[in-house]
């Protein structure tokens, strides 16, 4: 049994971030997401539109995984994350 999540993700860079560190941090973030995308634990992830923030979907065995998978994030220092639980609407053509 999995359960699926929304998480908005909004990013906030220290401006005076070195360069070679910000370029190294987003290298990191970028296999660290993708590693988790080829899982198949995260299921999505888009782009809000003229924000630095994405809205993500998450399917997970629990609470707990969706979590670690967060906090191992290497941008997640710098994120401030709202997370929303999903269920089957029941207008969904769909539904699983
Ligand atoms: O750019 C972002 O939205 C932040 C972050 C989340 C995954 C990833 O690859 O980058």
């Amino acid at each position: 049994m999995t359960e699926l999540f929304a998480v908005r993700m909004d990013v906030a860079l220290p401006a005076e971030m070195d360069p070679a560190e910000r370029a190294d941090l987003l290298a990191r973030e970028k296999a660290y997401s993708q590693q988790w995308q080829r899982s198949g634990h995260w299921r999505s992830i888009w782009r809000c539109v003229g924000e630095y923030a994405n809205l993500s979907v998450f399917e997970v065995e629990s609470n707990a995984q969706l979590h670690d998978i967060l906090w191992g994030l290497p941008l997640f220092p710098y994120m401030t994350m709202t997370v929303t639980p999903l269920a089957v609407h029941p207008s969904d053509i769909a539904a699983r």
